[in-house]
């Protein structure tokens, strides 16, 4: 093994952290602007923007499979790492390639004139990124724990901690940064958002991580691949279950484990490595169910926080923003994790979920929106224009008194006749693209109805709300929060209206038709508000993104660990991506429950989660007491010996019946499989 040590540890551990994260900053600094690159610049919908990104993420998850039997099988886990990552640079630059709008911008007017160029160029950039990302991130875990000798189990745990932290604090760092270079301008013809460039560092960071990987080179210890291990898992298994088959009579004497059936054709060996492998898939069943949960932060969480109130006094947190939570309480939590609370819960076996806190705190934000006619309704609003207080008696209600600049908004059946309105009230009903849903990322949608005989000119500093016809309104713009200015001109005459604004709330601003131009229109103005703007903080988030990075910290940081202690030698990538398969699965049932089923009641959609985790975390912990701790060198290399003696013995007395010597091996083994794994977890 790695003789330069440094502290007890080995020197080469040094390349593989630093690769983590810089690979790890590659990866989500790209993801962090994906979605805005889908619908600003390929200029695709919501919907398809969603829909791609959640397959990427998923495949990213399906593809460790393929770089772990690679490398445990064919190349190793060096040469997987290293090809793989050449794969990963070149979609890397791929992306940012095909987000330079002037390469196809011939007429130079800003936008891209063939976005089939591309959309095919990032879809190829997406699907080399999958099977780079992908590919390698089980080979690197598994690696890094490769460069530790046997008795350096202490060493190898705290080095998988420092690995989870590099790749939080490669993440942290490209979420704040990615989105800021975004948001430049640049261009050789005409300047736009910059996703060239919140790409092209991305990529860069990814040909260094290849760059400081191929520096360690002469340190690390590199575990020979052992032939197809896979296809002979595979056979192994089929055999098993067949001779099962053939020998379900009751004359047959059973056996210990299912996985014995393979013994007359298949190495022993082969056998117990096939059965720790398949005692820790079989504890992996109820972890998808983790994950589900875990990446509904993307998501669903980002959306809540859209419909919260970002303002934290000199910061104004964005939605997306807030994800960042997640790697700060990472890079806090871990050693202190580590350290203290950590072998605390360990001892209390405790466990929990946040989810029951998050379907709280949402029941609580949704009552900002207000209550929205159904399709055999309609909504409708008064509005009095005159100066002074008008009754208003309206079919089937009482009489209404309506204050002078006042507006009274309701919901009436869409066949109501109105009569004998005064003329002063005027009857604004709303138009069928009216904003039913909280505006996007903390904005504030605002219109203007026109209650002047002549048309009115509105704009503010960041919208033109254009000329409104009399008695007419115009589109939403949306507006950021704070103080906002607006300019209304008729003609060569003009007058100034401000207000302020919080986060995501929707307002039709009303022009009086007494309206008289000069320096203020302040009084000459009315604002309804349609949606309520944000009443919940985004700070409130910040519990539930502790509870479930503390339960990150518990379960991912620890299930790496696990799964590479758990392995047999030849098949460790092989189950760190039976660990991120469970990722995968997780994904995709966010996919089917929040996008394709979706269920009409979000708090219910979010109580039938944390209900299911709850169950699922009974039945692992159940699963968990009854796991028993093996030692697969120790396995191994007792097995070997035996194989071994076999040898000699078999040398020394030919012509023994072979069906005799597998019978007793198998009895010799069991007994050994046994003792060694007779410690409880
Ligand atoms: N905590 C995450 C990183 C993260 C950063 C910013 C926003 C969200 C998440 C993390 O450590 N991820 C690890 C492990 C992991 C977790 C979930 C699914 C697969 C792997 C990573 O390797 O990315």
């Amino acid at each position: 093994l790695n003789e330069k040590l440094v502290c007890g540890y080995p020197l080469s551990i040094f390349f593989i952290v630093v690769n983590e994260f810089c690979e790890r900053f590659s990866y989500y600094g790209m993801r962090a602007v994906l979605v805005l690159y889908f619908k600003y610049f390929l200029r695709w919908d919501d919907d398809l923007a969603t829909s791609i990104y959640h397959t990427f993420v998923a495949l990213c998850y399906l593809t460790p499979i393929l770089g772990a039997i690679v490398a445990d099988s064919w190349l190793g886990k060096f040469k997987t790492i290293i090809y793989l990552s050449i794969v990963y640079a070149v979609g890397q630059v791929a992306m940012a390639v095909s987000a330079i709008h002037d390469i196809t911008d011939s007429d130079r007017d800003g936008t891209p004139d063939s976005m089939t160029f591309h959309i095919v160029l990032s879809m190829v950039g997406l699907f080399l990124i999958a099977l780079g990302t992908g590919g390698i991130k089980p080979c690197v875990a598994a690696f890094g724990g490769d460069q530790f000798g046997e008795h350096q189990d202490r060493q190898r745990r705290t080095f998988f901690s420092v690995f989870y932290l590099c790749i939080n604090g490669g993440s942290l760092l490209s979420t704040i940064i990615t989105p800021v270079l975004r948001a430049q301008e640049c261009g050789i013809y005409s300047k736009q958002k910059c996703y060239s460039l919140a790409f092209g560092v991305p990529a860069a960071l990814m040909v260094v991580a290849l760059v400081v990987f191929i520096i360690g080179s002469g340190m690390y210890y590199k575990a020979e691949p052992q032939g197809n291990i896979m296809l002979d898992v595979c056979k192994c298994i089929g055999f098993a279950i067949k001779n099962r088959y053939r020998h379900r009579s009751k004359q047959y004497p059973k056996r210990q484990h299912w996985m014995d059936w393979a013994e007359e054709k298949y190495d022993k060996l082969l056998i117990a490595q096939i059965k720790m492998v398949l005692k820790v898939l079989f504890l992996y069943i109820p972890l998808p169910m983790f994950w589900t949960l875990f990446d509904q932060k993307g998501s669903r969480w980002t959306l809540q926080a859209t419909t919260m109130d970002g303002n934290f006094g000199a910061l104004v947190i964005q939605p997306d923003q807030m994800q960042t939570v997640n790697p700060i309480l990472i890079l806090t939590l871990v050693p202190i994790m580590d350290s203290l609370i950590y072998p605390l819960i360990k001892k209390c076996g405790l466990n929990f979920t946040s989810n029951f806190y998050f379907s709280f705190i949402l029941s609580n934000f949704q009552k900002t929106l207000p209550t929205f006619p159904s399709t055999s309704q309609s909504q409708l609003k008064l509005l009095n224009m005159g100066s002074n207080s008008v009754t208003v008696k309206l079919p089937g209600n009482d009489a209404l008194i309506l204050p002078a600049a006042q507006v009274y908004p309701f919901i009436n059946n869409c066949n109501t006749k109105f009569t004998n309105l005064l003329p002063e009230v005027i009857l604004f009903k709303s138009a069928t693209n009216d904003l039913t849903s909280k505006p996007q990322e903390g904005n504030n949608a605002i219109r203007f109805v026109n209650g002047m005989k002549t048309a009115v000119n509105v704009s503010t500093a960041a919208a033109d709300f254009g000329l409104i016809e009399p008695f007419y309104y115009s589109n939403y713009s949306q507006i950021k929060n704070g103080k906002a200015t607006f300019t209304l001109r008729s003609g060569s005459q003009s007058c100034e209206y401000s207000t302020n604004f919080g986060f995501g709330s929707s307002y039709t601003f009303f022009i009086h038709s007494t309206l008289v131009f000069g320096s203020n229109c302040q009084d000459s103005v009315t604002a309804v508000e349609d949606i309520k703007p944000n009443s919940v903080h985004m700070a409130l988030q910040i519990p539930q993104y502790f509870f479930i990075t503390a339960g990150e910290v518990m379960f991912s940081v620890t299930g790496l660990e696990f799964s590479y202690s758990q392995a047999p030698s030849n098949m460790k990538a092989v189950l760190q991506a039976g660990w991120l398969f469970t990722v995968a699965i997780g994904n995709f049932i966010v996919l089917i429950v929040a996008e394709l089923a979706k269920i009409p009641k979000q708090w219910a959609e979010y109580v039938l989660f944390a209900s299911l985790l709850v169950a699922v975390c009974v039945i692992f912990s159940i699963m968990a007491y009854f796991y028993t701790y093996i030692d697969p060198t120790e396995i191994e290399a007792q097995f070997k010996k035996k194989i071994n003696e076999d040898d000699e013995d078999d040398k020394s007395k030919p012509g023994k019946a072979e069906v005799e010597m597998v019978k007793r091996d198998s009895i010799k083994c069991h007994d050994e499989y046994d003792k060694a794994t007779q410690t409880k977890m």
